[in-house]
């Protein structure tokens, strides 16, 4: 045999060797794995995922089951569509179940991950986050001591629809409601401290722009994720951008903490309490006496405040909107109880929304079929565990379909329609339809110990949102436009097209909306 014969002879058995090692490890990596598609070599299932990630995994769920497990790049998803399998993952195993794969865009943003709660994995840190934010600022009695500034939002919103009607211009209602929301939320945060209306106003249209652009990135595909090694290129530039906007945020925060840090050092007449000086307070002692707290916690919760609660909310309220308008017995319906309750020579307060059960029902009904979080935020397992038998390994992204599920037809009468009905007493079959995680086919906040940390808020918001906007005003359709319900899939869902209305006054003297 001469030279070349051999080393080719050589090249060949060591390719062969390397294939039986790479099978057979393959092998042993996937034993006992949830059925799924095969994939590619490499790249897994990455080139055939659908934008539409969540009706994409309900058509999978369909063909594989219940869990499947999808490999896109190095990392494994699992994903679980069916109530009993989401209480496994939520409920009997929240524990090992309750970490984060935190994406390469929201280290950024996140300051690093560790810093706020959404990334943050259960800990020591995680949990005195949760318990200031919820404690202090999104429990029913921390919301009751801000009711004056929401208030206060809702009276302008309300004016400013006022003059839109006069004018009869078209409202971007997603758009405006992220406004109000907005506002409401950093003024519970920092109150008046960034003072005049003008500049609260600025801060609110730079930050819709800002949290619009980091909720896209989050639901953008990203190479760095599905592959860990190469995230240090960052090949498509997201590392670099959410950077930025990191940065356009951080700059915004600092300068409405230092305001106010001077100003108690001015020893300036203290600002009603609100949460910034709350944190401020727990900062300046270092932590709670066991675990730190420092200014970069301040900032990240800022940051979780804005970016968790703007959209998602904004979002659900134009849901309900786009559904009533293309329903008028159910949009009848509502009204009826609004003029019953409130009446057209009054404008609605936060005092009424208890006694607006049928609003309520709509509000769960459309939060059912547009959840904001179809996926929810993934979950990640911190050590191998096993569902339904199958074993999910440790650090999967592990997806809960709630979309899917609150759709799913086993469970759900008529699901494609919309019938707030079901969500009336006697309506549910007996199950407890709310927002607490307990029936694991109702979960749009999700469930165990993860769940939203701003439920209370939410609901609240949601429901004085669309009192006002549909006691205040009627909404025409711009002449020519269509409206449809089409979802544009993001880690918060979308409208595809946003709605855009003109709304008419519908109470019985204009001075009731400048009052
Ligand atoms: C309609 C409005 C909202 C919906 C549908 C919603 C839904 C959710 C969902 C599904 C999760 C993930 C649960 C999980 O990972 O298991 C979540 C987490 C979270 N939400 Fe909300 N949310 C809403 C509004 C808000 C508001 C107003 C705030 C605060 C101002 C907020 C703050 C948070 C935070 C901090 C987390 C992270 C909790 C953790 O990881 O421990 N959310 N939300």
């Amino acid at each position: 045999m001469d030279s070349a014969a051999a080393l080719l002879y050589a090249a060949l058995l060591l390719a062969a060797a390397g294939a039986y090692l790479y099978l057979a490890a393959s092998r042993r990596g996937n034993h006992n794995l949830p059925p799924g598609p095969r994939g590619l070599p490499l790249v897994g299932s990455l080139p055939s995922l659908d934008p539409q990630l969540h009706a994409y995994f309900a058509r999978l769920a369909g063909r594989y089951g219940p869990i499947f497990s999808i490999r896109l790049g190095s990392k494994l998803g699992v994903v679980v569509t069916s109530p009993a399998l989401a209480r496994e993952v939520l409920r009997d195993q929240d524990l090992l179940f309750s970490g984060r794969d935190v994406p390469d865009a929201a280290r950024s943003i996140s300051y690093g991950g560790g810093q706020n709660i959404v990334w943050n994995p259960v800990g020591p840190t995680w949990r005195l986050l949760r318990r200031v934010c919820v404690r202090e600022m999104l429990s029913p009695a921390g919301l009751e001591n801000v009711r004056g500034l929401r208030d206060r939002e809702f009276r302008d919103t309300l004016r400013h629809l006022h003059a839109q009607a006069a004018a009869a211009a078209p409202v971007d209602v997603g758009a405006q409601m992220f406004l109000t929301t907005m506002n409401v939320i950093t003024g519970t945060l920092w109150g008046s401290s960034i003072g005049s209306d003008a500049e609260r106003a600025a801060v609110g249209k730079e930050f819709r722009h800002l949290v619009a652009e980091i909720t896209e990135m989050l639901g953008a595909p990203n190479v760095s994720d599905f592959f860990p090694a190469l995230a240090r290129f960052d090949l498509q530039g997201i590392r670099r951008k959410s950077d930025v906007l990191k940065e356009r945020f951080n700059q915004m925060f600092a300068r409405i903490i230092e305001q106010r840090v001077r100003a108690d050092q001015a020893g300036a007449e203290p600002p009603a309490p609100d949460f910034l000086e709350y944190m401020l307070k727990l900062e300046k002692e270092g932590g709670d006496g066991k675990t730190a707290f420092t200014m970069t916690n301040v900032k990240a919760l800022l940051m979780d405040m804005v970016v968790g609660g703007t959209e998602t909310t904004s979002n659900t309220v134009e849901w309900a909107m786009a559904e009533l308008m293309t329903k008028p017995r159910l949009l009848a319906k509502v009204r009826e109880e609004l003029d019953a309750v409130v009446g057209r020579d009054a404008v609605v307060e936060e005092a009424h929304l208890p006694q607006l059960p049928y609003l309520h029902a709509v509000l769960k009904e459309t939060l059912r079929l547009h959840p904001a979080l179809p996926l929810m935020v993934p979950h990640c397992p911190d050590a191998d565990a096993t569902v339904a038998g199958y074993r999910v390994p440790a650090g999967s992204r592990v997806f809960v379909n709630v979309w899917a599920i609150m759709r799913d037809p086993a469970v759900w009468e008529d699901p494609a329609e919309f019938v707030p009905e079901r969500f009336l007493p006697g309506g549910g079959e007996g199950r407890k339809l709310d927002f607490t995680g307990s029936e694991m086919d109702y979960l749009p906040f999700g469930s165990g110990r993860r769940i939203c940390a701003g439920i209370a808020m939410a609901d609240r918001m949601t429901a004085y949102s669309l009192a006002m906007l549909l006691q205040a005003f009627d909404w025409e359709l711009p002449g020519g436009a269509r409206l449809d319900l089409e979802e544009r899939f993001a880690i918060v869902m979308k409208k595809a097209t946003p709605l855009v209305a003109v709304p008419t006054p519908r109470l019985s003297r204009p001075e009731l909306y400048s009052a």
